[in-house]
């Protein structure tokens, strides 16, 4: 194995690291802004921009399998990843020249002409780095842990955790960067926001997660690929079935595990090694439960988010920003796990790393939002614009007393009509645009009515709500949160008011026919709340962030080490990618049972998953405490061993005696695998 030690850890495990950090870098930063590309660059609409997202990152974590499959039967994990990184490489390229709007803005206007070049380059970029990403992924940790040798077990672990750590730091750093990069206005004709930047900047990471990789070549232990062995494992798997099914009646002896009925045409050593990897994917059924409340994150989670409050004093945080929370969380965690409470739980007796568990939260849920009128309803208001009071009596209502410059919002059946008004009182009924929803992204959603006699031009920094007609009103404009100075103009005059917002509110401002241009018009507009600000704070998803993230670290850190310890030399990689398909089908449940069940209520989409997940912990709890700890390199080294053995006696002894010789013997190993399998820990 690895020569060159530093503090008794391989020097090659640096430019793995390395090198996993710059391609989550790369991987992680493109993914923060491809929503963003499909809606705005591309011009798609949400839905279909959110099913050919989910679909990408589903195909990120489905591809391990063709990676491993390629790395452990043919190529070798070294060459698989230099061969699978330039593609991944070539795509985050093809990715960045598909965000390069000039190349088709031929009478640029800022807008390409031809979108179906930039649709077909962007899909081919995204199916190459879906290709290379997910095809070097178990590689490379698999890679990492072939590093180690036999008596290296604690440096080998710790060597995962730095590998989870610098995944997290990696995809910190990007989802930070790019989408300021994307803010950004480039452009030769025209300027227009930079998703070339965006999306190359990380295509350069991930050359230089290449560069990096290939300057340690001289210094990776590599182990050679053993044949095609998934195909064999396919059909060792078919002929003990087939097998078995020959074998059904009841005169035939029954043997000790299904696969024993390989037997009689495959060698021992490799049923061995399937039942090792059978062992280990049959305790990974639970896990993808665990994946599909992580995944909410980035959807239930982050839409959680906007109905919330996230200004941190000095820092105001914008709801997809706090899924940031997570690698900052293990990256924290990680260590003082390592460092103080695995070590402190193995004081008491227990070995904790050697076990993976998981852990999870019910998270709270708020509400600010009005009760929006149904569709056979209508939201009305009647505003005062008088400078007195007034009595008005609606039908079916009681009579009410409207003070000056007051609005009276309510919710009427749509045929209602009102009569004999005051000329001051105004019924304002907009059921066309009013929102039913609340805004987007932690914005504000912002209108004006127009009670002066004269058309008035509103506008602020960030929107324009343009010319209003006299008693009419403007359509809804987003503003971010803090304070807000809107110009009102009315020919050459113009005045200014000023109001500060917090997050996820909608108001409508009432200009009042009193306004003097050219004064301070801050007492002429009143301002009527139509959704309240987000008044919980953000800060109270941190629980929810820690207890996700806590479990990740425990489950997730050493299911990597778990799989990597569990499986048989020549299926390594193939194992990993097993770990990584458990991510793909969490992806998939929330999907199905997110974005295609549509359960009405949100609390109970959380409870089901919540129970969910409690039914799988207590199932896996039972699995794992009779799961028994294997070492694949002893029980590999007595069957080789007995094989050599038997080469010998074959020289030495040949005949038929031999036969039944090798026979008795592969028996006898065959009861050290059980025996070798059977202490628990
Ligand atoms: C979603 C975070 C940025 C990264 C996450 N904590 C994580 O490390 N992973 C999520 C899926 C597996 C693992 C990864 O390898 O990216």
């Amino acid at each position: 194995l690895n020569e060159k030690l530093v503090c008794g850890y391989p020097l090659s495990i640096f430019f793995i690291v390395v090198n996993e950090f710059c391609e989550r870098f790369s991987y992680y930063g493109m993914r923060a802004v491809l929503v963003l590309y499909f809606k705005y660059f591309l011009r798609w609409d949400d839905d279909l921009a959110t099913s050919i997202y989910h679909t990408f990152v589903a195909l990120c974590y489905l591809t391990p399998i063709l990676g491993a499959i390629v790395a452990d039967s043919w190529l070798g994990k070294f060459k698989t990843i230099i061969y699978l990184s330039i593609v991944y490489a070539v795509g985050q390229v093809a990715m960045a020249v598909s965000a390069i709007h000039d190349i088709t803005d031929s009478d640029r206007d800022g807008t390409p002409d031809s979108m179906t070049f930039h649709i077909v380059l962007s899909m081919v970029g995204l199916f190459l780095i879906a290709l290379g990403t997910g095809g070097i992924k178990p590689c490379v940790a698999a890679f990492g842990g072939d590093q180690f040798g036999e008596h290296q077990d604690r440096q080998r672990r710790t060597f995962f955790s730095v590998f989870y750590l610098c995944i997290n730091g990696g995809s910190l750093l990007s989802t930070i960067i790019t989408p300021v990069l994307r803010a950004q206005e480039c452009g030769i004709y025209s300027k227009q926001k930079c998703y070339s930047l965006a999306f190359g900047v990380p295509a350069a990471l991930m050359v230089v997660a290449l560069v990096v990789f290939i300057i340690g070549s001289g210094m990776y232990y590599k182990a050679e690929p053993q044949g095609n062995i998934m195909l064999d494992v396919c059909k060792c798997i078919g002929f003990a079935i087939k097998n078995r099914y020959r074998h059904r009646s009841k005169q035939y002896p029954k043997r000790q595990h299904w696969m024993d009925w390989a037997e009689e045409k495959y060698d021992k050593l490799l049923i061995a090694q399937i039942k090792m990897v059978l062992k280990v994917l049959f305790l990974y059924i639970p896990l993808p439960m665990f994946w599909t409340l992580f995944d909410q994150k980035g959807s239930r989670w982050t839409l959680q988010a906007t109905t919330m409050d996230g200004n941190f004093g000095a820092l105001v945080i914008q709801p997809d920003q706090m899924q940031t929370v997570n690698p900052i969380l293990i990256l924290t965690l990680v260590p003082i796990m390592d460092s103080l409470i695995y070590p402190l739980i193995k004081k008491c007796g227990l070995n904790f790393t050697s076990n993976f568990y998981f852990s999870f939260i019910l998270s709270n849920f708020q509400k600010t939002l009005p009760t929006f009128p149904s569709t056979s309803q209508s939201q009305l208001k009647l505003l005062n614009m008088g400078s007195n009071s007034v009595t008005v009596k609606l039908p079916g209502n009681d009579a009410l007393i409207l003070p000056a410059a007051q609005v009276y919002p309510f919710i009427n059946n749509c045929n209602t009509k009102f009569t004999n008004l005051l000329p001051e009182v105004i019924l304002f009924k907009s059921a066309t645009n009013d929102l039913t929803s609340k805004p987007q992204e932690g914005n504000n959603a912002i209108r004006f009515v127009n009670g002066m006699k004269t058309a008035v031009n509103v506008s602020t920094a960030a929107a324009d709500f343009g010319l209003i007609e006299p008693f009419y009103y403007s359509n809804y404009s987003q503003i971010k949160n803090g304070k807000a100075t809107f110009t009102l103009r009315s020919g050459s005059q113009s005045c200014e008011y000023s109001t500060n917002f917090g997050f996820g509110s909608s108001y409508t401002f009432f200009i009042h026919s009193t306004l003097v241009f050219g004064s301070n018009c801050q007492d002429s507009v009143t301002a009527v709340e139509d959704i309240k600000p987000n008044s919980v704070h953000m800060a109270l998803q941190i629980p929810q962030y820690f207890f996700i993230t806590a479990g990740e670290v425990m489950f997730s850190v050493t299911g990597l080490e778990f799989s990597y310890s569990q499986a048989p030399s020549n299926m390594k990689a193939v194992l990993q990618a097993g770990w990584l398909f458990t991510v793909a089908i969490g992806n998939f449940i929330v999907l199905i049972v997110a974005e295609l069940a549509k359960i009405p209520k949100q609390w109970a989409e959380y409870v089901l998953f919540a129970s969910l997940l409690v039914a799988v912990c207590v199932i896996f709890s039972i699995m794992a405490y009779f799961y028994t700890y294997i070492d694949p390199t002893e029980i590999e080294a007595q069957f080789k061993k007995k094989i050599n053995e038997d080469d010998e006696d074959d020289k030495s002894k040949p005949g038929k005696a031999e036969v039944e010789m090798v026979k008795r013997d592969s028996i006898k190993c065959h009861d050290e695998y059980d025996k070798a399998t059977q202490t628990k820990m």
